[in-house]
């Protein structure tokens, strides 16, 4: 069985719809670790509801050390086989990347490749830009992290035709319903 840990800044949403198809048994796996940079994520009320370990590794309660050296230190201690990023806003840097080649696995709001990516486009800053472009689709790339924001091999991309009065909110509330979709498929693919 494979093992698995998350890096979230926020909620987990991501890392919550991959907990569920596991306890549904859609996936073969297990998340062992969570990881976050930020003490008031949502993600760590989660882990407590479903009895996960977590941790907060950032900069203010570690001041003098490596961070990216941390997250492979405790990754590698619960074994894990990949790592999701479920809405983690830091770069993933050399390390990480080296310890876990085409095994970090990010789910990004938008269709890559295109200028909904990189650098500054994450969150609700992607759909207010793809709401303001007048563009008339949009979607969910799930894709392997390399050295850049957004550039990693392709997993799975999943589109939706905006509607004629979309704004911001509402298309992200349908990105993140299709998101649920995406990243189970994703990993049933990553996973055979
Ligand atoms: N090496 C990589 N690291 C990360 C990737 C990646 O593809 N390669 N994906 C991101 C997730 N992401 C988009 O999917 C993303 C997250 C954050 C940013 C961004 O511009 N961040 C800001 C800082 C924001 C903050 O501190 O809250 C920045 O770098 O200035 C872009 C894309 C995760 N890591
Ligand atoms: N560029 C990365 C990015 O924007 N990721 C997005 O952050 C959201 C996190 O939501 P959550 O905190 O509710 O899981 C998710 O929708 C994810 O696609």
């Amino acid at each position: 069985m494979k093992k698995i840990g998350i890096l979230a800044s926020y909620n987990g949403s991501g890392f919550e719809t991959i907990q569920k198809a596991i306890e549904d048994g859609i996936l073969d796996a297990k998340v062992e670790v969570i990881i976050t940079n930020n003490s008031d994520a949502g993600v760590l009320e989660k882990a407590k509801k479903y009895g996960i370990k977590s941790f907060v590794i950032n900069s203010k309660l570690f001041p003098n050390e490596n961070l990216d050296l941390k997250i492979v230190q405790t990754l590698k201690e619960f074994a894990c086989d990949y790592i999701f990023l479920s809405g983690y806003m830091k770069k993933i840097e050399d390390n990480l990347l080296k310890t876990f080649p085409n095994k970090i696995i990010n789910t990004h709001p938008a269709i890559l490749p295109s200028i909904y990516g990189g650098k500054g486009m994450y969150g609700h800053f992607v759909h207010e830009a793809v709401v303001k472009n007048g563009e008339k689709k949009s979607g969910v790339t799930i894709h392997y992290v390399n050295e850049n924001y957004d550039e990693g091999e392709k997993i799975l991309i999943k589109e939706l035709e905006l509607s004629e009065n979309e704004t911001a909110e509402t298309l992200e509330t349908k990105i993140k319903d299709l998101e649920k979709i995406a990243i189970v498929e994703a990993f049933k693919k990553v996973l055979a």
